[in-house]
């Protein structure tokens, strides 16, 4: 499988869905001519970071982006990585990821497992139990946010179940930039997959945003680095290359977990 990869390093208007939607429109509309097969939009990419007014911003079980996420993938007849947004459940907001296809059927749905304290995620928002796994257009594929990539045992748990591709969506700060690089390559590395990180740029009240979105192949190379402004970065994902990246160096045969 071959994907054209379109990731949406946007800015997000602090606390305003309906702003960001029009936004997001925008991009998916250049997406679509450059021909993107696959698009993938930044975490909490409606409201940004404004927590403290979540009981009006989140949206009601996701429904709403949801339904906008669809439209968009059936309009411009690509898959979509939807970022993540604030979801308002009975028993409290989560971080959560819609995954549909390019006809507008939902693949999968994720809630950051991992809520990361420096930016108050555990004050406001629950964290989610759900498999990072998912299946695209007949590939297995994984699903995590931001914070989630400082835990390697969590994105080895796809790859262990066949996962060739790992997609990351965040909202990354600018002075931890060069974790964010090196623990993404080495999740590619030594998951041996396809990393595809979107990370959002511009600031809010409390943050500046690093930009840098990546795909990165399963040796570590990158194919694709944004900067710090906003752009649509664009990059082939060729899971062919898996096997044989895999068959150069079989470090899933070489394992030894009776030890760990
Ligand atoms: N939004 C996030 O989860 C940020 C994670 C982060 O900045 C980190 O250093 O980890």
């Amino acid at each position: 499988m071959k994907w054209k990869v379109g990731l949406i390093q946007m800015d997000i208007a602090f606390g305003d869905p309906k702003e960001n939607y029009k936004r997001a429109e925008q991009w998916f509309e250049k997406a679509a001519e450059q021909e993107c097969t696959l698009v993938v939009l930044p975490e909490l990419w409606t409201t940004g970071y404004d927590l403290t007014r979540l009981d009006e911003i989140a949206h009601y079980e996701g429904e709403d982006a949801l339904q906008f996420l669809k439209e968009q993938a059936v309009k411009h007849r690509f898959h979509i990585v939807g970022g993540s947004v604030a979801k308002q459940t009975a028993d409290g907001v989560k971080n959560t990821m819609y995954i549909v296809d390019k006809n507008g059927r939902m693949l999968h749905e994720y809630s950051k497992l991992h809520l990361f304290r420096l930016m108050d995620e555990h004050k406001y928002l629950i964290a989610g139990e759900d498999e990072a796994r998912f299946t695209v257009d007949g590939e297995e594929a994984g699903s995590f946010i931001c914070y989630d990539i400082r835990f390697p045992e969590w994105l080895r748990k796809p790859v262990l179940n066949g996962a060739k591709v790992l997609f990351v969506v965040a909202e990354w700060p600018l002075p931890r930039l060069d974790h964010w690089q090196t623990l993404l390559k080495a999740r590619a590395i030594e998951n041996q997959s396809y990393i595809v990180a979107c990370n959002r740029v511009g600031r809010d009240p409390h943050n500046i945003f690093a930009g840098h979105s990546m795909i990165i192949d399963p040796w570590g190379t990158v194919i694709s680095e944004g900067g710090e402004g906003e752009e649509l970065l664009t990059g082939n994902v060729d899971l062919g290359l898996i096997d044989e990246i895999r068959g150069r160096i079989p470090v899933f045969d070489d394992r030894r977990p009776d030890f760990y």
